[in-house]
């Protein structure tokens, strides 16, 4: 099994404030791995290591390494931009742009020098298609894509990341604002998504986790407690803290 991005003792201070203990995780290619834990533990503070999403907020400092395909991401001669093609993200809140459905997908190739315009409009469909939206939209491709529900919103966004051809995708409690129906369409995408990209989500939501992750990390107060195949780590955990947080005693 390939190991596509690595995590070697990544520590993460928010000013004085550590977050970020030491931290060691594989992400493993064509698997879905999930990072649970109780409120404030830093699993999104880890995930947005993954593209470097927190060198947008001052004052924050990271030592240790994170690689993708064996490459340190926070090497100085990275491009930022060109890492967030690779590793792309999709959100919490769904955060379709106010233009049209076309022009959210194109979006992202048009700033990566696609123009061709049959060029474009292939990769809206293969896009849309892929991420099962195709037939919900395929009429409506030049409405406001603000006019989608929820759940077709947050298709759209996960349509958008896969339109400059990721090869990660880090998803940040993709459905915490979505029907339980919508939901279930998003792990059924993940679980059809991860033959072809690596995926890594944050979820509050344990049977999530165990319902489509093959690996899981369990984190508390800035550590890693546990790291295993998600069976194991549902069905006999290492750790007293982990069976503690899954068996639902606290968090
Ligand atoms: N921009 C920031 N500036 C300062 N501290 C922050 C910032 N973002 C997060 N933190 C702090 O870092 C710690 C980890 O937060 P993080 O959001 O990573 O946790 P989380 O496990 O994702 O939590 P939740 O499940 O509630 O989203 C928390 O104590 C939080 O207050």
């Amino acid at each position: 099994m390939n190991i596509k991005m690595d995590s070697k003792n990544v520590n993460l201070w928010y000013s004085e404030k550590q977050a970020l203990n030491n931290i060691n995780l594989p992400v493993y290619e064509n698997k879905i791995t999930a990072l649970i834990g109780p409120s404030g533990c830093g699993k999104s503070t880890f995930l947005r290591c993954l593209n470097r999403m927190n060198d947008l907020i001052t004052n924050v400092k990271i030592t240790g390494q994170i690689t993708l395909d064996g490459k340190n991401i926070y090497e100085k001669d990275v491009d930022v931009v060109e890492l967030r093609k690779r590793v792309g993200m999709v959100f919490q809140k769904p955060n379709p742009f106010p233009m049209t459905i076309y022009e959210n997908i194109a979006y992202g190739p048009k700033i990566h020098g696609i123009s061709d315009k049959k060029t474009l409009d292939e990769i809206v469909e293969w896009a849309l298609k892929k991420s099962a939206l195709w037939d919900d939209v395929k009429d409506d491709l030049k409405k406001s894509a603000l006019k989608l529900s929820g759940g077709q919103q947050q298709r759209l966004c996960i349509a958008r990341t896969i339109a400059v051809k990721p090869d990660v995708i880090l998803m940040d409690e993709p459905c915490s604002a979505l029907d339980p129906i919508s939901t279930l369409k998003i792990e059924d995408l993940m679980v059809e998504l991860k033959k072809e990209y690596s995926i890594v989500i944050v979820t509050h939501n344990l049977q999530q986790a165990s319902r489509v992750s093959d690996y899981t990390g369990f984190f508390m107060l800035g550590d890693l407690i546990e790291f295993n195949s998600t069976d194991k780590l549902f069905v006999e955990p290492k750790e007293k803290k982990t069976e503690d947080y899954i068996s639902g005693r606290f968090g």
